[in-house]
């Protein structure tokens, strides 16, 4: 079944698919800035936002992927501004390390650990539901639905390290809900030996999924809960569940995050975009090429949302 079509985008769209060129497919977000928020004016933008190689660049160790403080202080505008949320497939505790924003939501291990300030009627079952308190002691609901794999995880995650451990260059990230095995730094020749082995040990794991990303096997609890189902939680725990003036804004690069822009897709308003600078097969509508642009389109919308109020001070 095909996705449906976003109205607002459909005009500009219907002109450009027929041109086999990824950025007439996928506009950028920052040249069509001013079409994309003129459908925007007196509804509400809520900002979703992937963390690896959207916030901060893709780089050789997942320890350091810092963000900059430019892109800091421009998600701390933005949230003044708009709800927003990180959603990203790190642990909620690592992202928060990464990005130390107070002022924004944080979902990890790729939406199975969720920090809101509300419980949502929608997924009301209560043993994904808990009261908590965050690190700086304000309460919140926390919704993690892969909670009872946590020892099933941790015994995956003992198999990966040591039935690995002759393979040069793996490295395995423990994310809580979720497990990375990073596979940049291994050789060539070794990667088969890496694959068969994630795949064996995986075989003995059957309610558990692999999936690729960049230079990585991701591995997650084969269960109906990803980004996308996050991206809808979140509106409704922010109170925009049945909300049909909410425009969800969703900016990520990564095949996870083809989650967060079908759930766009299938809500049929909102800003699915795409960090990308080559073609890919994607289901977001905008592009953006990197870190760097993600910044200035986060800035324009700061900007666009001050205007805005301050023409509505001049009447
Ligand atoms: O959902 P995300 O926030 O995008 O997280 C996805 C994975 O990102 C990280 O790995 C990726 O970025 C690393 C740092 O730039 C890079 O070294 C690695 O090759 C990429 O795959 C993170 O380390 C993973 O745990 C996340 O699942």
């Amino acid at each position: 079944m095909g996705l449906p079509q976003l109205s607002a985008i459909e005009n500009g769209n219907s002109v450009m698919v027929s041109c086999d060129s990824w950025l007439l497919k996928h506009p950028s977000a920052l040249n069509t800035f001013e079409q994309m928020m003129s459908i925007a004016k007196g509804r509400k933008i809520v900002v979703f936002l992937d963390y690896d190689g959207t916030l901060s660049n893709i780089v050789d160790n997942p320890e350091k992927a810092f963000m900059t403080n430019k892109m800091r202080m421009t998600v701390r505008e933005v949230a003044r501004y708009f709800p927003t949320a990180i959603i990203s497939g790190r642990s909620r505790d690592k992202v928060y390390d990464f990005v130390e924003l107070d002022n924004v939501y944080y979902a990890g291990s790729h939406g199975l650990d969720i920090a809101a300030p509300l419980e949502s009627p929608n997924y009301a079952d209560p043993k994904h539901q808990t009261r908590g308190v965050d690190r700086n002691g304000n309460e919140v609901v926390l919704f993690q639905p892969a909670k009872k794999y946590s020892p099933t995880i941790q015994k995956i995650f003992s198999a990966l390290l040591e039935r690995t451990r002759n393979i040069q260059g793996v490295m395995i990230e423990h994310n809580k809900f979720c497990i990375s095995v990073h596979f940049r730094h291994v050789h060539d020749e070794d990667f088969c030996t890496l694959e068969k082995l994630v795949n064996s040990i995986m075989g003995e794991y059957r309610e558990f999924c692999v999936s690729e990303g960049k230079m990585v096997f991701e591995i997650r609890p084969d269960m109906k809960w990803d980004k996308g189902y996050a991206l809808n939680y979140l509106l409704d725990t922010l109170g925009f569940g049945n909300s049909n003036d909410v425009l969800p804004l969703y900016i990520g690069d990564d095949r996870t995050d083809e989650d967060a822009f079908k759930a766009i897709r299938n809500r049929g308003e909102g800003y699915p975009i795409v960090v990308s600078s080559t073609s890919k097969d994607t289901a977001a509508l905008y592009s953006l090429r990197n870190p760097s642009e993600v910044q200035k389109f986060l800035l324009s919308l700061v900007r666009w949302r001050k205007n805005s109020l301050s023409s509505k001070l001049d009447f």
